[in-house]
């Protein structure tokens, strides 16, 4: 059977002089190393992107982290100029893209701006610059120039015993690494909270009678594939469930 294909949805990004369709290197090597799949980098467009011939294509949909935010507007808040930087073409290929992967049982990981994504594809909302929260820790990116450092394992999660994310993780701390500003404030009705950070912030959920693997984690397991137990384990799921879902469609 050939290698299953994962589709990435890319930013749209202004460097160089130029402007791109980009996606870091780390989600590609652990969709390729951790999960043992292709990868298909879809194109952040305004319009012109269709999800059904999108996933027609594919075999299952990683969303990446992004320094860019969801558009307050698409979860029924004006936007305040400290809201942005906003990456329009990645909102609008993304969550039509989630939704119709969920209702289409495509397997699906949203990491970081990915579950927050995936939290407003569903009717939920986010919180901004939550560090300013009563209570709520500094969970941005460390200003430090070494992304190992940046990318560090410095947090403690609790995943919530008999959850999905549990059947993978196993239930109880994980420590995880944290690079975000915002965070679901109403998670969504067809989500199920998984797993939450000490100081209350929402880590994990998984989308309620999904179809297939449908987990989203506020954190960045893609960085240490290979090199952390936990970040490993959680791709290599991802990975299976993709294998299943392109076998089963080989047998339709
Ligand atoms: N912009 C959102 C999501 C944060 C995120 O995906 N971080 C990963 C990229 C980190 C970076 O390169 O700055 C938020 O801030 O919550």
């Amino acid at each position: 059977m050939p290698k299953p294909v994962v589709a990435i949805p890319a930013d749209f990004r202004t460097f160089d002089g130029n402007v791109w369709h980009a996606t870091p290197h780390q989600y590609v090597r652990a969709a390729v190393e951790g999960s043992g799949v292709m990868t298909f980098l879809v194109p952040a467009l305004e319009t012109g992107n269709d999800a059904d011939e999108i996933l027609d294509r594919v075999d299952g949909v990683l969303v990446s982290g992004s320094r860019s935010n969801v558009h307050p507007s698409l979860y029924g808040k004006e936007a305040s100029q400290n809201d942005g930087p906003f990456d329009p073409g990645r909102d609008a290929t993304s969550l039509p893209l989630i939704r119709r992967a969920l209702e289409r049982g495509v397997p699906l990981l949203a990491i970081c701006r990915g579950i927050q994504e995936l939290n407003v594809a569903l009717g939920g909302t986010l919180a901004s610059e939550i560090q300013d929260m009563p209570g709520i820790w500094d969970h941005r990116k460390p200003d430090v120039p070494d992304l190992d450092m940046a990318y560090g394992i410095r947090q403690n999660v609790i995943v919530k015993e008999g959850s999905c994310l549990a059947s993978v993780l196993g239930a109880g701390e994980v420590q995880v690494n944290s690079l975000h500003r915002q965070a679901i404030s109403k998670a969504a009705p067809r989500l199920a909270v998984e797993a939450v950070a000490e100081d209350g912030t929402i880590e994990a959920v998984s989308v309620i009678d999904a179809k297939a693997f449908a987990v989203g984690v506020q954190w960045h397991p893609e960085y240490w594939v290979g090199r952390d137990g936990p970040s490993s384990t959680l791709f290599k799921a991802f990975g299976d469930a993709v294998r299943a879902y392109a076998a089963s469609k080989a047998k339709a």
